[in-house]
């Protein structure tokens, strides 16, 4: 039996603007997203910011209603039997909220074991357990307040394990943790894998999703545009160069004339610090050097080095195919790819059935990215 299955997921947000004359306007968020995950397999969902992936993952694990497609997790339909959904996963977000600082993170656990209907003759060996695979064993007993960022993740990840879920959501864990803490919160989820447990993970780091996931589907726009193994998507872009250039100051204006030169097939900027790097995907082969530093005219350049593509290259490829549809490449067939979708307008359907989470430090629900605790 699948881990997971989403057949043609939709979820259209209805939200009203204006107030002397209010106007309905609806956001496509997920556009029709089907995948698999098979049990023990750890998934990784990847997109830009607002492609659609917390609404895929608040869909799968009962906080959303689909507006049309269905969806099962092991085996039961998150929309006719969500209490049997809630008593399989747990749902681990990133960010600070969720925990009780002034108590312990034994307390904490404690607490929520109880919360959650953890058997009390089993509960101490299980939080003795977590304690140990998450790495916090030995520091339970200090107060959470005092907790770096990298150990309340691992806090919160194994208080999202207290019930022993089967299927584990998690989304962005390692979001404004430092390298080393995101080191071993990687090694935590590695841990859970081999234990067992089946893992559908979203991050925006992409070196964390080729050490860690099994397959990954590149989603934008709400739909998903590349499906299969970090090596399969990959090869993308395998018989493409990369030109690395360090410059301080490139501005849209400059990342257009290179997108404009003959051979490049894509462009990306990402801040380092007081720096940038300008990450040129060239024709394999092709010594575009010359005309792309003429390009950048103006804009001081420090390193220039050509290095072979990474998984982030192939991300950056295929989201910009998406943003491109004209450019866009055949979609691939076989189970491990997902080619675009038609973005046909989605059926309007019911209403959200978000459930009011009871969390510590929640404050306001109007942020729709923090979702309620769902476990049973
Ligand atoms: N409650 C809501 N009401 C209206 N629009 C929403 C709501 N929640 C999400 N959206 C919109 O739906 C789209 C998808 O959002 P979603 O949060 O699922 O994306 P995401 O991939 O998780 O993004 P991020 O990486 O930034 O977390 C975005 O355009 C977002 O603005």
């Amino acid at each position: 039996m699948l881990a997971i299955e989403a057949k043609n997921l939709r979820r259209t947000y209805t939200s009203r603007t204006g107030f002397l004359r209010p106007r309905r306007t609806e956001t496509e968020a997920v556009r029709g997203v089907t995948f698999e995950v098979a049990r023990g397999e750890l998934f990784g969902l990847l997109g830009p910011n607002g492609a659609g992936k917390t609404t895929t993952i608040k869909m799968l694990n009962t906080l959303l209603l689909p507006t049309s497609g269905t969806a099962r997790v092991l085996g039961h339909d998150v929309a006719s039997d969500p209490v049997a959904v809630r008593r399989r996963i747990g749902y681990v977000f990133g960010g600070d909220r969720g925990l009780y600082d002034r108590l312990s993170a034994l307390d904490n656990l404690r607490y929520f074991a109880e919360l959650y209907g953890v058997e009390p003759r089993d509960k101490k060996r299980r939080i003795a357990g977590l304690l140990d695979l998450v790495g916090l064993a030995g520091r339970e007993k200090e107060r959470v307040e005092g907790y770096s960022r990298g150990m309340r993740q691992r806090l919160h990840i194994a208080r999202g394990l207290l019930h022993s879920p089967d299927v584990l959501f998690l989304d962005e864990p390692s979001i404004g943790v430092d390298p080393v803490a995101a080191r071993d919160l990687r090694r935590t989820v590695a841990d859970l894998r081999a234990d067992g447990t089946t893992v559908l993970l979203t991050t925006h780091y992409m070196a964390e999703a080729d050490e860690l996931c099994d397959r990954i589907a590149v989603i934008a726009g709400g739909t998903i545009r590349a499906l299969g193994t970090p090596d399969r998507l990959k090869s993308r872009v395998q018989e493409r160069g990369i030109l690395e250039i360090e410059a301080y100051g490139a501005g849209e204006d400059h990342l257009e004339r290179i997108r404009a030169l003959a051979g490049v097939h894509g462009v990306a900027a990402e801040d380092r610090g007081s720096r940038q790097a300008v990450i040129v995907q060239t024709e394999h082969g092709a010594d575009l050097h010359g005309q792309v530093l003429a390009a950048l005219d103006g804009v001081r350049i420090g390193r220039v080095v050509t290095r072979e593509p990474t998984l982030e290259d192939a991300y950056i490829a295929i989201v910009e195919e998406a943003d491109e549809p004209s450019r866009a490449e055949p979609a691939p067939t076989g189970p491990d790819h997902a080619g675009p979708d038609p973005a046909e307008p989605a059926p309007a359907g019911p209403a959200p059935a978000e459930p009011a989470p009871a969390e510590p430090g929640s404050g306001s629900d109007t942020d729709h990215r923090l979702g309620g605790e769902v476990a049973a």
